[in-house]
């Protein structure tokens, strides 16, 4: 038999499979840089902008923090947990990141915060209910009393406890949008609805899948944070409930890029993605997940992250 021919190269350091993910976002940012058309806003710098863009990413493979600009993990992780606890107001948050300052008051208070609503959502009144209607009342385990009086409903306390007694529910629904707050707020939320679904897996670990819906996304700035944001979340809930992650779609309404961002974003995608590093997050001593109110910033860690150099994009206020 003849000698074996020579191994092949070894493949380059990317990875199909590892690179998916940045590869899905880049995509969006090629095409909005190609087709984009040309658009006014309230911030005074023109964007190019596409409606309906659309792109999913399997957290099976991998986490996907861009690897084609080193996206600031401990921002946006203090970002996540300012989410989880609740807070209307910056004050803690602006300890660690300033990225929320230019949106919040002298007192460091906001109109609208994703946390307020996230974690509670204003229930009517008893008075101000019309008949017929239904609405949790301090009795359900998911609402709770503010010290103030007022009955609040934690909206991702019922995702969890309904992804344990109720996964294949298809009302996994968070919602940051309060019509009355959005229609007078200097900020109403970018990504203002998520929803959970569970894909059952045979003889393994169920799948979490999760679906944003942005109205308004940025795509150099504010979009590489979503991702990382809702793909951490999408993990950390799987972990609390006992499932595997599984895919995050997001859909971005209004894509697009500040016209001063084309030039950062062009260097960007003349880089080669790098393999998705992974995300662990801590348990309990005894292997026991850690809930949604006891995750803190230590207990997060990124292993295999490589990125290339950080790009300054100006944020439009
Ligand atoms: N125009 C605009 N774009 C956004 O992405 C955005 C807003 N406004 N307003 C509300 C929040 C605030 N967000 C922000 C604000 C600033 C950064 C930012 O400056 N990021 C830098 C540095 C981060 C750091 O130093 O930690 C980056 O390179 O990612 C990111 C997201 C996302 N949102
Ligand atoms: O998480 C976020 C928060 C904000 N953005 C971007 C999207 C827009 O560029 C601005 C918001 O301006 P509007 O005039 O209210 O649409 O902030 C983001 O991408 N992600």
């Amino acid at each position: 038999m003849p000698a074996a021919p020579p191994a092949a190269a070894p493949p380059p350091s990317t990875d199909a499979t590892t690179t998916a993910a940045e590869e899905a976002y880049l995509g969006v940012v090629r095409r909005v840089l190609e087709r984009g058309v040309r658009k006014a806003n309230r911030t005074g710098t023109d964007t190019l902008s596409l409606f309906a863009e659309h792109y999913s990413v399997d957290l099976a493979e991998g986490y996907p923090l861009l690897t084609t600009k080193k996206v600031f993990f401990d921002s946006m992780l203090r970002e996540v947990l300012w989410y989880l606890s609740g807070a209307e107001h910056v004050r803690e948050l602006q300890r660690h990141t300033k990225i929320w300052d230019a949106w919040a008051d002298d007192a460091g208070d906001l109109q609208t915060a994703y946390g307020r609503f996230w974690r509670r959502f204003p229930v009517p009144d008893a008075g101000a209910t019309v008949g017929g209607e239904v609405w949790a009342d301090a009795e359900h385990p998911n609402v709770r009393r503010e010290s103030g009086g007022a009955l609040a409903f934690d909206q991702l306390g019922y995702v969890v406890d309904t992804l344990r007694t109720d996964p294949m529910s298809r009302r996994l629904v968070v919602s940051a949008w309060h019509p009355a707050n959005a229609a007078v707020s200097r900020l109403p939320p970018c990504h203002y609805t998520f929803c959970f679904n569970v894909e059952p897996v045979e003889g393994g670990a169920d799948r979490l899948h999760c679906h944003l819906t942005q109205r308004s996304a940025d795509l150099a700035l504010g979009v590489p944070f979503n991702l990382a944001c809702y793909a951490l979340l999408t993990q950390a809930l799987a972990q609390i409930v006992g499932m595997a992650p599984g895919r995050f779609a997001h859909t971005l309404v209004d894509a697009h890029v500040y016209v001063d961002h084309v030039e950062g974003l062009e260097e960007q995608l003349s880089r080669t993605p790098r393999p998705a590093p992974r995300l662990s997050i801590a348990r309990h001593a005894d292997g026991s997940p850690k809930g949604l109110d006891d995750l803190a910033f230590e207990d997060f860690s990124v292993e295999g992250y490589r990125p290339a150099p950080a790009i300054r994009f100006p944020v439009a206020v």
